[in-house]
């Protein structure tokens, strides 16, 4: 054994993705091949990168590329790479922790459920570890590019608790992964299986996968014969990337397939756009809209999906200056002629071509919806085309509204796809052209409500007279609409109004002699109403009648522009502070309990009562539980 020989833990969540790795991955064993190619792509990408700026890294071999070899008496599979390579404090960090963002989140998510974790997992993309579905022993052989050739490295695991690190003596500089392969793994020793398996994941790999050729050998006194490995190596893959091909040289297969490999995911994605951009900024895209959200969706923190490359050498993944965080579900490639190739980060962020490209890809982006949701409507396409714009709108429709704060410039298409639940229709599927136009005679604003659940909007006491009138009103559940409704006032010169905001105003949909009677009434209520003002002077901002209810005694709403209770308390439970607001309690003066407080011995009980309930029918909860049971039990009994 050798003098420098350690033997090092794994990080705990490395031994728990292994062990779950080699469980739930196993349907589906040959991604392993898949995952060690890219990470050797990748490795050569970040050579050419940082070669940009000291050309001696690539010594003596210029030319980047990935081989694959195998051994059938030793029953191993070598997966080989002239990339950037591993220093020895590199193999120990990269290859025995996760140094990946969301990580804890991630492992928190798995169910045990060997199938909805296996997607999970897929999805995360476990890299080098998948290597273990088929292997029982992994030895990594590598030398960084610009260290000597004695400060080469040795990892060697078997899979569980530990692994161990030697140095060693490597002339070439880059990795070899050598999986030994366990008993049922056999069916990898094989040329023709693995070039299967190269040209179904890694064909637009750009760099050249080479393999040794195989020839035909007849057997010595007519035993038959067999194929023979050569020393001669071909390459087995396409090696040029996807994107650089023209549009009518690549199949929907290969679309497809360069989607998988970009973004780990098992789903086909619900469309794709290929183009050229030619003027005073040159690129090329090619974007993706996936078919469901990564575990990580709501992080505004996390990588965007787009990877940039200039003049086809990779620069970064990730690119965030390419795409708005609103549509950071986007996946894809956009690979510029303009851009310097050591371009960094903090001057993405200011090249005006770099916004020339962000504003390109936005617009690309929202034809390819307008595009689904035109289809959804086209009689004439078919089925999985048409229920493409719902599954998308599930999946992202929550994310695409951020947008209407974010992208001002767009706000007016972001609005045309936004999609609602409404009085009308218990699934988001109403637009606000729909509303539009289904808007009845005299009817001057697009009504809406904000709410927890769809429970809570539907029986919202607010909807009553909406309801009773027969006017549809929007029901808005997510989290984020709240927020966003407030960078969208109107639609298509129709102002939006939210129904738990203001005095409504129903304008010209109430008659003449409704209006009347309203007045009538609140005049004769006005010595009540002093009183409950009084009443409920420091829990109140005022009290008012309102023509907005019918079978409800009171409810609560914020003044126009204020912040909704909803909000307000969302943001609480977020552990911001948030200034008190003191909520306007409107009352029917038509209800019998409305009616009961004139006179009543009871009355400030009553008024306290009127004010809790309002607010428990509006998913809030009285200061003082308890006396408000007191106070309902009081007079109960
Ligand atoms: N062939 C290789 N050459 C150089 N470094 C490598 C190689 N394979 C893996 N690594 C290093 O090990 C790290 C961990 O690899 P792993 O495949 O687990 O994750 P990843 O590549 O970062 O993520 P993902 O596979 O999801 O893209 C890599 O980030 C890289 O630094």
């Amino acid at each position: 054994m050798s003098q420098n020989k350690q033997t090092l833990s794994f990080q705990a969540e490395v031994a728990q993705l292994l062990h779950l790795v080699t469980h739930s991955l196993y349907s589906n064993k040959e991604i392993f091949l898949r995952e060690l190619v890219s990470n050797a792509s990748d490795a050569c990408d970040k050579l050419r990168f940082e070669a940009l700026s000291d050309n001696s890294l690539y010594e003596d071999a210029p030319k980047l590329e990935v081989r694959i070899a195998f051994d059938k008496q030793a029953r191993t599979l070598t997966i080989t790479d002239n990339g950037i390579g591993l220093s020895q404090q590199e193999a120990i960090e990269n290859l025995g922790t996760i140094a990946k963002s969301g990580t804890r989140e991630f492992m928190s998510r798995l169910s045990g459920d060997q199938k909805a974790d296996a997607q999970l997992i897929g999805q995360f993309g476990v890299g080098f570890y998948s290597g273990f579905i088929v292997a029982d022993r992994i030895t990594v052989e590598s030398r960084r590019a610009g260290l000597p050739t004695d400060q080469g490295v040795r990892w060697t695991s078997g899979g569980t608790g530990d692994f161990e690190v030697e140095t060693i003596t490597r002339p070439q500089r880059g990795t070899s992964v050598i999986l030994h392969l366990k008993e049922d793994a056999t069916e990898y020793l094989s040329t023709w299986k693995l070039k299967s398996i190269v040209g179904k994941y890694s064909d637009h790999i750009s760099l050249p996968i080479l393999m040794r050729k195989e020839e035909w050998k007849e057997g010595e006194d007519n035993k038959g014969g067999e194929m023979v490995l050569t020393d001669e190596w071909e390459t087995v893959n396409q090696a040029s990337a996807l994107w650089t091909r023209s549009k009518k040289d690549i199949s929907e297969d290969q679309y497809k397939a360069f989607y998988r490999q970009i973004s780990h995911d098992h789903e086909d994605p619900l469309a794709w756009s290929h183009n050229r951009v030619e003027g005073s900024t040159e690129y090329t895209q090619l974007l993706y809209i996936p078919a469901h959200a990564p575990f990580d969706l709501w992080n505004r923190e996390k990588a965007a999906g787009v990877k940039l490359y200039v003049k086809r050498v990779f620069i970064m993944d990730d690119a965030q200056a390419l795409m708005p965080v609103y549509l950071r579900f986007v996946r894809g490639v956009i690979d510029s002629a303009d851009l310097p190739l050591n371009v960094s980060r903090e001057l993405l962020q200011e090249s005006r071509d770099v916004r020339a490209i962000r504003e390109g890809s936005t617009k690309r982006v929202l034809s390819m919806l307008e595009e689904l949701a035109k289809l959804e409507k086209d009689e004439s396409a078919s089925e999985e085309d048409r229920a493409k714009y719902a599954k998308f709108y599930a999946e992202f429709g929550a994310v695409l509204k951020e947008g209407l704060g974010e992208d001002f410039g767009n706000r007016d298409r972001i609005a045309k796809l936004l999609r609602f639940a409404s009085t009308q229709s218990d699934t988001p599927n109403v637009s606000l052209a729909d509303y539009k136009a289904r808007m009845k005679e005299g009817q001057e604003a697009i009504y809406y409500i904000t709410a927890d659940t769809l429970a809570a909007a539907k029986n919202s006491p607010q909807l009553e007279v909406f309801r009773k009138k027969g006017i549809e009103v929007l029901l808005m559940t997510d989290r984020v609409d709240e927020w966003a409704l407030n960078y969208l006032h109107e639609f298509d010169g129709t102002p939006m109004q939210s129904v738990a905001k203001g005095a409504v105003d129903l304008g010209k949909l109430q008659d003449e002699t409704e209006k009347k009677a309203a007045e009538e009434a609140a005049e004769a209520f006005k010595p009540v109403l002093a009183k409950l003002k009084e009443a409920l002077k420091d829990r109140a901002e005022d009290v008012r009648v309102t023509s907005r209810l019918v079978d409800s005694p009171a409810c609560l709403v914020v003044s126009d522009g204020g912040m909704s209770m909803q909000l307000a308390r969302m943001l609480k439970q977020a552990g911001q502070k948030v200034p008190e607001v003191k909520p306007v309690l409107e009352v029917n003066p038509e209800h019998a309990l409305v009616r009961k407080l004139d006179g009543s011995v009871h009355f400030h009980d009553l008024a306290q009562i009127l004010f809790d309930q309002a607010l428990l029918a509006e998913g809030g909860m009285p200061d003082d539980p308890a006396a408000y049971v007191k106070r309902v039990n009081a007079l109960l009994a």
